[in-house]
């Protein structure tokens, strides 16, 4: 089946090293569950070449030497594992829920639906998104989208009593469906470039503290880490960030500084062709990563997460998020990952 093997001319989606790692990780289900979403079974995947920093560290602190085969990464890459404390972990888990995705940063969802205020809480509250049509003068607070509809979030019974005849969406399934929100100076996906017209507020203070502490091993001696821009990433089970570069910041001498949370993910660190075998490496809640330099220059993306049982790593976290009022951030995050990355872009 598979042309390397059987001889054949491998077909494009396995044309480069990195593109046959990232089908090697990526999640496929067994096909007798494939009829039931519910029961749906993962296919086992050889995780045995995946580097594990948590386990070398333990190692090391116990018998203070490297296990075998350990060579560094790449020069400029930074691995900290458990950067984060779990209260840390749960405060930014929270804010990319509630925080990140609110106007004026944007999200994926902004190119349909124009933007949407308080969609976490609307998720809580069971509230349904409404199109309520370009004719409509009355103005909803939460969201319009120029001459297009305007959407306004109701109360579910307010819904089905309407007969529902218009065009709707649950917020719970547009929280399932946000794939990424943008701080600071917004990230344009269509252009791969920053617009710096288009209206923003700053990195909040905290997070840029603490960008800054966490970007010092990988910063020029004398400079300090200055935040600017940030992509969120929200992951779902099956989700992958596909092989890329992040060149569109002006000095590639700064790291990005990329914090993970939530379920455990395998992340692909590749050379500077895509032909480059690549490097995989768990990383988990509280892990943060760092690339400058030369890293900068490399393919990296992400094709797994670990969302089934006690494979997600994230048992810390559920006894956080134990308390009934936090049931929403619960179950969001014992199927998600979030990845929060922070740049300098001048
Ligand atoms: O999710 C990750 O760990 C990596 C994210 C990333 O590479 C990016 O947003 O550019
Ligand atoms: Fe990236």
């Amino acid at each position: 089946m598979y042309g390397s093997e059987s001889g054949t001319v491998p077909d494009d989606s396995e044309r480069t090293a990195f593109r046959r790692a990232e089908k090697k990780y990526k999640l496929y289900y067994e096909d007798t569950y494939k009829s039931s979403k519910k029961k749906r079974k993962p296919k086992p995947v050889d995780l045995s070449q995946v580097l594990d920093f948590k386990s070398i560290l333990e190692s090391y602190n116990q018998k203070a030497v490297l296990p075998p085969g350990i060579v560094p990464v790449q020069c400029g890459f930074y691995f900290i594992p458990g950067a984060l404390s779990v209260e840390e972990q749960c405060q930014w888990i929270r804010e990319s829920l509630t925080i990140f995705p609110q106007p004026p940063n944007r999200t994926n969802h902004n190119a349909f639906y124009g933007p949407i205020s308080d969609l976490f809480s609307a998720a809580k509250e069971r509230k349904v998104l409404v199109a309520e049509g370009s004719s409509n003068s009355e103005c909803s607070s939460a969201v319009s989208n120029g001459d297009a509809d305007r959407w306004k979030f109701f109360e579910e019974h307010e819904v089905s009593s309407k007969g529902n005849s218009g065009k709707s969406v649950s917020a719970s399934v547009l929280l399932r469906k946000l794939r990424w929100s943008t701080l600071g100076l917004q990230f344009e996906w269509s252009k791969r470039n920053y617009d710096v017209s288009l209206p923003h507020n700053k990195i909040p203070d905290t997070l840029c503290q603490l960008a800054k502490r966490l970007a010092k091993p990988a910063m020029p001696p004398g400079e300090e880490f200055q935040p600017e821009g940030a992509i969120v990433n929200y992951f779902g089970p099956g989700d992958m960030l596909g092989g890329h570069l992040d060149d569109m910041e002006a000095d590639w001498s700064k790291p990005i500084v990329s914090m993970s949370l939530g379920c455990k993910a395998i992340f692909l660190l590749g050379g500077k062709l895509r032909e480059d075998p690549p490097i995989a490496m768990f990383l988990r809640s509280g892990d943060v990563v760092l690339m400058a330099g030369e890293a900068r220059e490399c393919f990296h993306g992400v094709p797994r997460i670990f969302t089934e049982g006690e494979n997600a790593e994230i048992v810390p976290l559920e006894k956080q998020f134990s308390d009934e009022e936090d049931v929403c951030v619960l179950e969001y995050i014992q199927t998600s990952r979030i990845n929060v990355n922070i740049r300098q872009v001048f």
